[in-house]
């Protein structure tokens, strides 16, 4: 077989493409192993600064560091050969110009060989998103509830409930759209809203706690598979529920070897005998 024939992995373009054809299929992800499992499943993998939450039992997203997602990007990238992978720029890492979140999309995707970025911002974050899509780095945007502004919003709430905030998303989601975003996650955003914007944008939304109405779905993989339970938000789905398996797992084996049942003697190493 030629090395010209060797399926290639998606690329933003590809996901982009994929508006009016058929549903986007995204999950966070943050591990090797659940990359592997994950790989043929979905359109793009989204390494995501929940990972703070969901991994390192940080409050919000606002203490997630450069060197945690490049770690994490590096990670899921051995894991997958399928899938589009995005890594999020964590807060602080791009916010202060353009000229910043340059330098740290560039890092992201030079050291963990990722394709594309997300970053959080509506029309406040437009000419950065412009100067990284002309510049060589392929932008996933995000717009409506943004976890990263925890510390001035005050907590997570859906959004679009009022005219102001339709008016500030329906404005973000657009600012983003003619940046040149690739794709633009919507977050926690009523269904009317979401509609609307999808039919508005020439891009695929992908929508968590955004409705059916959007382009595609992402969802964070522990919520999907029942692990992370500290809270659940309106819009998660169990899929699996592997935290009682898991508790029961380590039970059953704490009993074990308590009882001295485990290792058995299939699982010890002995000299051979004469
Ligand atoms: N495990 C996990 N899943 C997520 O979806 C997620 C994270 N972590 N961490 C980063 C952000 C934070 N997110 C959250 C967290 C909580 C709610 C929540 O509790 N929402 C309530 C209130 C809704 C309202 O008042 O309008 C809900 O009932 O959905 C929503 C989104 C979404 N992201
Ligand atoms: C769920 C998504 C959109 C995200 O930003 C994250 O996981 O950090
Ligand atoms: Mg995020």
């Amino acid at each position: 077989m030629s090395v010209h024939t060797a399926k290639r992995r998606l690329a933003p373009a590809d996901i982009k493409a994929l508006k009016g054809e058929r549903p986007i299929v995204s999950l966070t992800a943050y591990t090797t192993p659940v990359a592997k499992l994950m790989d043929q499943h979905v359109d793009f993998m989204l390494v995501g600064d929940s990972l703070g939450m969901v991994l390192y039992g940080l409050d919000s997203t606002v203490g997630v560091t450069l060197e945690m997602m490049i770690a994490h990007g590096q990670a899921v990238m051995r894991g997958s050969s399928n899938a589009c992978v995005v890594v999020d720029l964590p807060f602080g890492s791009y916010q202060q110009s353009k000229e910043q979140a340059f330098a740290t999309a560039a890092r992201v995707l030079k050291e963990t060989g990722c394709s594309a970025i997300k970053l959080e911002g509506g029309a406040e974050m437009a000419e950065t998103v412009h100067f990284l899509t002309q510049r060589g780095i392929p932008v996933l945007g995000h717009v409506g509830l943004m976890p990263q502004l925890i510390n001035t919003t005050g907590g997570y709430r859906s959004l679009g409930r009022n005219d102001k905030e339709v008016d500030k998303i329906r404005k973000d989601a657009a600012a983003i759209d003619d940046a040149g975003a690739f794709a633009i996650v919507i977050e926690g955003t009523v269904e009317p809203l979401a509609r609307e914007i999808t039919g508005a944008v020439k891009v695929p939304t992908i929508g968590i706690g955004a409705s059916p109405a959007c382009d595609g779905q992402v969802l964070v993989v522990d919520d999907v598979l029942g692990i992370f339970t500290d809270f659940k938000p309106r819009f998660v789905k169990h899929f699996a529920n592997l935290a009682p398996l898991m508790s029961e797992a380590f039970a059953t084996y704490a009993q074990e070897v308590k009882a001295r049942s485990f290792p058995g003697p299939e699982h010890t190493f002995q000299l051979k005998k004469g």
